[in-house]
């Protein structure tokens, strides 16, 4: 949590300051009475133009903001004189300032102060944007002496606790604030004054249903509420729920041909689902220069493209953002992403509404989204303000559909095609990084499932066919031996098909998956599997191999220097591009105290062997003469002798055979683990837990998930774990974690329909006639330890 409390600096002296503040409000009550004064002048065009107090001129001339946007011009007058609003406006328009502004202005003008409390609450569906609007806050608010907080997950509780009653504005994620409703004992809303919702449609949608109702339910219905979007509500069901009164509904772009800003050129590309990491590591290759915004359609696909194209090295620093991350790192990561020029940042939806990421250059939905507001927030993080963008879509062959869903919304796209010559692949590569890091491999197969699962619960089956995706070409383009189980495609049966095509179960499975644990709640977890006992110490140095994982894979790309060149059949649009001096700070490395002893005593090593110099080995041929050991073979002798193809493929082949059996030995291993669980929890159940603490904790250790990924619910084979699809990362469902695992259990009643028989099954081992302490030894046998 963050405040400002800045006073202006005073050169008057105190009473006359007070006279002219007093002059200054009974003027601008006088003026914000008729707001149709100022939107039928058309002269007016500045912010000094509109009543507002000195205060809050003064930060925005400081901010240098000095002319209104078209949504400002229309919206502000309204809210400064009391009206709900719905204001919708393209992506990158100006809609922040549109709220902030009137917040400031109708608590100043009320005298709110700190002994007021809470006056205006702020929701934002994702923490990063929530934290982008109490920047522009802070910016514009600095002359008032107003408090303020932001109230996102990730933080500490306890420290929000003591402060948040004695805020006065407040920006917050919809989870968080429930949260402090609940359980903060001084909270108090019933004196709110105004309540805005950033993204309004995105916080009235389904996910957020219950938060917001309960939030509401904290409110006085007598506020003033203001909802801002790209792509507005007008349902009247949403508006009763926020007890609206006579909203403006001020549209600026409505009557506008397109509903995407004028610079931003959009472009989409058809290709196979196999096909699409090679398109996107060639377009990376290919525009070295530029910053661009990827969208995946889950965490998990985010993590192992980054991972994957990081091994790659494709010469551009690489980030990745999603909900899975520390609230600290992520904060990190968007930072990072601001200030680059060139740069490439893989993420979920996420990133999708809201940002405003300074000068991206290229937005490239990977995969499609699962409707066409989606994909305008998503292309909105391009060519915002006045600045110009480039967007490009890929769509598979049974996806084409979405390209007219798209001018329908008078979204103007055109297709392009791919040069062939361009287009390289990385097949073969990711073959060998999956079978020399098996920790990318586990990341690979966890990205299919999620891709297909994502796929399987896209409401619209016109556009999203779950059986038309060549699941095993697909997996080979992930570098996998063979395409992972995935049962929810086998267990949807006849009767669901039916209720899935008019998109009902959908909407609820899909609610189920996005519910994560928050970052809050995983730090619980493992605070809760401290080690007690030796196994716990030993369980736990094995889980450093996770932590060295979590860092690794939190790493950045590194820099390498290349030239873009004509990837796309167009031509790329000019941008300023300075990235010299963000090259040299990348290039920058700071390493452990560890690694810098390492490499003292590397050092010494080599100077010692200079120094005492090398032997050179010769081996004699036919007729005596001595000849080097090993001579190195000319590509082009090579080339002469050997198939390049042929080789390659061979290696492929052998790559792919042992990745196969390496991931039979992993399945074994899983299963192994799995059963010796299963054995630990029947002999819990026998009554004899006082000699099972040990194994318990372990197990506990081992669920959290293996050394990879530390995130999944133990069932992971089946495909159909609690855990992301692409809004997985709102905190409000991190909130409503519990309830909503017991919703999803009734949810996905297929999923359920095969788990209690296995389980069922293997409760018929039996363990009594063993004795205690084989039992024991047997399950950490299988656990391999
Ligand atoms: N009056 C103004 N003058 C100059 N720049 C402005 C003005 N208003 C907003 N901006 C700038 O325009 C950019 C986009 O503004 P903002 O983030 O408020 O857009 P938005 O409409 O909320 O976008 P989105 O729909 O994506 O959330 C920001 O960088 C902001 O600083």
């Amino acid at each position: 949590m963050g405040n400002f409390k800045v006073k202006e600096s005073h050169k008057l002296p105190r009473k006359q300051r007070k006279i002219n503040e007093k002059k200054e409000l009974i003027e601008i009550e006088e003026k914000i009475k008729d707001p149709e004064v100022f939107l039928k002048d058309e002269t007016i065009t500045q912010f000094k133009q509109l009543p507002l107090s000195s205060f809050t001129l003064k930060g925005l001339a400081q901010a240098h903001y000095v002319e209104m946007t078209d949504i400002q011009r229309k919206s502000i007058p309204y809210a400064l004189a009391g009206k709900d609003i719905l204001g919708a406006a393209k992506t990158g328009s100006g809609k922040t300032l549109a709220f902030i502004l009137p917040i400031l202005e109708n608590l100043y003008r009320i005298k709110w102060s700190q002994v007021d409390g809470v006056g205006a609450i702020v929701i934002s569906p994702t923490r990063e944007l929530a934290l982008q609007i109490f920047e522009v806050l802070r910016k514009v608010g600095k002359f008032h002496s107003f408090s303020a907080g932001l109230l996102i997950g990730g933080k500490d509780l306890k420290v929000e606790q003591q402060r948040v009653s004695k805020m006065n504005i407040l920006i917050c994620t919809p989870g968080r604030l429930l949260q402090h409703m609940d359980q903060t004992a001084d909270f108090n809303c019933d004196n709110i004054q105004m309540l805005v919702l950033d993204e309004a449609d995105r916080i009235l949608d389904f996910g957020f249903q219950k938060t917001l109702n309960a939030i509401v339910n904290f409110m006085p219905k007598d506020r003033q509420t203001l909802l801002f979007s790209a792509t507005q509500t007008k349902s009247v069901k949403d508006l009763a729920r926020l007890s609206l009164e006579n909203p403006e509904y001020v549209a600026v772009h409505e009557k506008e041909k397109y509903s995407t800003p004028k610079s931003l050129v959009q472009k989409y590309l058809i290709c196979e689902l196999n096909e699409k990491l090679n398109i996107l590591y060639s377009f990376i290759k290919t525009h070295l220069k530029s910053k661009i915004l990827v969208f995946l359609s889950s965490c998990k696909q985010v993590r192992y493209v980054y991972e994957a194209f990081c091994k790659l090295h494709p010469g551009v620093p690489l980030y990745c953002l999603h909900g899975k991350q520390k609230q600290n790192k992520r904060i990190a990561i968007f930072d990072q992403f601001c200030r680059k020029t060139a740069v490439c940042l893989f993420a979920t939806d996420i990133a999708a509404r809201g940002l405003d990421f300074p000068s991206v250059d290229w937005v490239v939905q990977v995969d499609c989204p699962e409707d066409c507001d989606t994909y305008i927030h998503r292309v909105g993080r391009t060519a915002r303000y006045n600045s110009t963008g480039q967007a490009l879509l890929f769509l598979l062959p049974s996806e084409v559909k979405f390209a007219s869903l798209l001018t329908e919304k008078k979204v103007p796209i055109e297709e392009i095609k791919i040069n062939p010559k361009k287009n390289t692949s990385i097949q073969q590569q990711l073959v060998g990084i999956c079978s020399k890091y098996p920790e990318i491999k586990y990341l690979g197969q966890k990205a299919f499932i999620s891709y297909m699962r994502s796929i399987y619960l896209q409401s619209n089956k016109e556009v999203f066919d779950v059986q038309q995706l060549p699941a095993e070409k697909f997996s080979e383009s992930l570098g996998l031996p063979g395409a992972p189980k995935i049962k929810f495609i086998k267990k949807s049966g006849e009767k669901n098909k039916s209720r899935q095509a008019n998109g009902q179960i959908s909407k609820e499975l899909m609610n189920a998956i996005k519910d994560s644990d928050t970052e809050e709640q995983e730090e619980e977890k493992e605070k809760k599997i401290k080690p007690k006992t030796k196994i716990d110490k030993l369980f736990n140095k094995k889980s450093n191999v996770l932590e060295h994982y979590n860092k690794l894979i939190e790493e950045d790309g590194k820099a390498e220097e290349s030239d873009d060149d004509d990837f796309l059949t167009i031509k790329r649009y000019d941008h300023d591009l300075d990235s010299d001096a963000e090259n040299e700070a990348n290039t920058k490395v700071t390493l452990p105290p560890e690694e810098i002893t390492k490499k003292k005593l590397m050092k010494l090593k080599e100077k010692e062997l200079k120094s005492r110099g090398t032997g050179t080995k010769f081996k004699f041929d036919d007729e005596g003469n001595a000849v080097p050991l090993y001579t190195l073979e000319s590509l082009a002798e090579y080339e002469e002798k050997n198939d390049i193809g042929e080789q390659q493929k061979i290696y492929l082949e052998k790559n792919t055979e042992e990745l196969q059996k390496e991931d039979v030995i992993d399945k074994q291993t899983q299963k192994e683990k799995l059963k010796a669980k299963r054995l630990i929890k029947k002999l819990k159940r026998t009554g004899q837990d006082e000699f099972m603490d040990e194994p318990t904790v372990v197990l506990g250790g081992a669920s959290d998930e293996d050394e990879y990924s530390g995130e999944d619910d133990e069932g992971e084979d089946d495909g159909f774990n609690s855990e992301e699809y692409s809004g997985e990362d709102q905190d409000e469902m991190e909130y409503e974690e519990s309830s909503s695992k017991k919703r999803k259990s009734n949810d996905n009643v297929d999923n359920d329909d095969e788990e209690p028989k296995e389980s069922s099954k293997k409760q018929k081992l039996n363990v009594d006639d063993i004795s205690l302490k084989d039992q024991e030894e047997l399950a950490l046998k299988l656990l391999g330890m």
